[in-house]
């Protein structure tokens, strides 16, 4: 990284960040008050032995060591405060980004998902985040915190001797070096033993993702290898953490006892000499100690600190992706439901065209089939009606409105969309169809699938509509998931429908119920089907054929069927193959 940019990075955080002044001034106020009972308890304390106990003097006591409990209790309260209020703010910083990460996927684009996979993004919401909130948040006022300490430590001994404190300073390159060299090792396999429970348990979601496949190719030894010699690799790392926290700790423990070490001899020839009071030895003694903690803090956030940059720099590369959805637009309360493709060019990727000046009118209320060899560009014809995307040249109308003045949210409101598989989200079956339509109520959803005819089906079910959509999912096959996603459109009452036939081998029986409920939901509204099985054609007004993007045929299916060309050949080529 840059060091501009990595200035520019550091100040928009700080920018965003910052906002939440009151629990920062608490934070800040903690950290002043830390500092100071810090280094006023050797000092009181020194005071105590100096001007108390050596010239044993009685009077007054009293009150200065209960000066130096206070300073003992204050540590101990402004210590918690900082804990707390540290947290507080790295967990607010910490919820607003994930937030805003997560707010923007979801209104982003199906260009944003291209590139993109799950895993990365899962990451980047939950581990860079976390990162970022260790080290820029927490890290960074425990860092400044330390320096505050450190600083006003080092004034403290100046102040007090300059011999002594230049002696004492001998063993801070050395507990810097310990800390860097050693601490940076340590640091460096705890994230190995992160990064190995997450391969492992990549492992065992993709075990289950991919069980068929697994056990269809014989593949259960070389996966069970996988996991095993993962489990070694986190054994290991979890070993190296061990040896060099064993390592690290009792030398830092070490050099600071050196330091002491060297305030004592090199004291205590000074106080023999007269040069320096006990006290002062004593208050040096306890200074000394309290370098150990700020240094490792300082070492170890500046050594995280390229990590939680490039984190952040993942989240705002998010943040700021600019394929975004927009919704803006009219409101459509509702439409007749007529279409029109204008003249429509559409390309995924610059240069590669997949639908070629499309020109279709669907009116309203008629049922469009539209077919196709793999690959032609229905798909794509939905995703524009939907407005996943909008087309590259040309328009399409709805009532006669440009869809791009429509605002996206109101348009998919009208339209009820059945895809060709089914997602299920967690949750019961009720609650699975009544996403179409939160506000309507159970009755609704059990009259609907009556009308579809499906409602027995859901009953058969081990706990008919309040079974899992997890324990459903095993059960289902993809005709009886598209069943519960037919419920969910018709529940939506929309005045556009827009069916993608499943397109996996469906039993008869159930095909004919997909079949019969697809045709209930197409009753009375405008409906556009993709056709993989040329069946459910015979109920289409207009069929549209198309080839390499464009239209290549179009008109009933008795037309098409005594024009004998492009659908004719499909048709009954489809049917010699059944
Ligand atoms: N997101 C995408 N990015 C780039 N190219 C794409 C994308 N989606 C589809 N395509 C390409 O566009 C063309 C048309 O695809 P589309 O999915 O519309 O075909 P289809 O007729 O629906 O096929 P199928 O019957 O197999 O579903 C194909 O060549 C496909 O590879």
């Amino acid at each position: 990284m840059e060091s501009n940019s990595t200035l520019f990075l550091i100040k928009r955080f700080i920018g965003e960040v910052t906002r939440q002044k009151k629990i920062l001034g608490i934070i800040l106020l903690s950290i002043i008050g830390l500092t100071l009972t810090n280094l006023a308890s050797p000092y009181i304390l020194r005071i105590i032995i100096d001007e108390y106990l050596v010239p044993r003097k009685l009077e007054g006591l009293g009150f200065i060591t209960a000066l130096y409990l206070l300073t003992l209790i204050g540590q101990w309260a402004f210590m918690t405060l900082q804990t707390y209020y540290i947290e507080v703010f790295g967990q607010r910083v910490l919820r607003e980004l994930r937030s805003k990460l997560h707010e923007k996927m979801l209104i982003s684009n199906l260009d944003f998902f291209k590139n993109k996979s799950t895993g990365d993004l899962v990451s980047r919401i939950i581990n860079d985040t976390n990162m970022v909130n260790d080290v820029l948040v927490s890290g960074l006022l425990s860092g400044v915190s330390s320096i505050l300490s450190l600083s006003g430590i080092i004034i403290a001994m100046f102040l007090l001797d300059v011999r002594l404190t230049l002696v004492t300073l001998t063993s801070v390159p050395l507990m810097v070096a310990i800390a860097l060299y050693f601490g940076g090792k340590m640091r460096r396999a705890y994230r190995e033993t992160r990064e190995k429970i997450a391969r492992i348990s990549t492992i065992v979601e993709e075990s289950v993702a991919g069980i068929e496949t697994i056990k269809a190719f014989g593949k259960e030894r070389d996966v069970e290898k996988d996991f095993s010699l993962a489990s070694i690799e986190t054994i290991k790392a979890y070993l190296r953490v061990a040896v060099y926290m064993g390592i690290f700790w009792p030398l830092m423990n070490i050099t600071s006892l050196l330091s002491v070490i060297i305030v004592i001899a090199y004291g205590g020839y000074l106080a023999y000499k007269g040069a320096v009071s006990i006290g002062v030895v004593v208050a040096f003694i306890q200074y000394a100690q309290r370098f150990r903690g700020p240094i490792n803090n300082v070492v170890s956030m500046y050594d995280s600190l390229q990590s939680a940059l490039a984190a952040l720099e993942r989240i705002y590369e998010i943040l700021d992706d600019e394929n975004v959805e927009d919704y803006k637009g009219i409101n459509v309360e509702r439409l007749t439901g007529e279409i029109k493709f204008e003249n429509v060019w559409f390309e995924y990727e610059k240069g590669i065209p997949v639908l070629k000046n499309i020109n279709l009118h669907i009116s309203p209320g008629s049922k469009v089939a539209i077919v196709g060899k793999t690959g032609a560009g229905k798909t794509t014809m939905i995703n524009l009606i939907l407005r996943f995307y909008d087309p590259n040249q040309g328009r399409i109308l709805y009532d006669g409105i440009e869809g791009r003045k429509i605002s996206r949210e109101s348009l998919r409101k009208r339209i009820g969309y059945v895809p060709q598989e089914t997602y299920l989200f967690p949750g019961t079956i009720m609650e699975n169809i009544l996403i179409g339509n939160p506000e309507a109520k159970e009755e609704d959803v059990v009259r609907i699938c009556k009308e579809l005819g499906i409602h027995d089906f859901i009953m058969k079910l081990p706990n008919g509509y309040e079974t899992t959509a997890g324990e459903a999912g095993k059960l289902l096959s993809v005709g009886e998931r598209q069943l519960i996603s037919i419920a969910r459109a018709l529940l939506k009452d929309p005045d556009i429908v827009i069916l993608d036939e499943a397109l996996s081998s469906v039993d008869p029986k159930t095909e004919s119920l997909v079949q019969r409920a697809m045709l209930k939901l197409m009753e009375g509204r405008t409906s556009i089907i993709i056709a993989h099985r040329l069946t459910i054609t015979q109920y289409a007004d207009k069929i549209v054929v198309l080839e390499d993007g464009k239209i290549v045929e179009e008109g009933s299916p008795q037309e098409l069927l005594e024009k004998r060309g492009y659908f004719y050949t499909l048709y009954t080529t489809q049917v010699e193959e059944i």
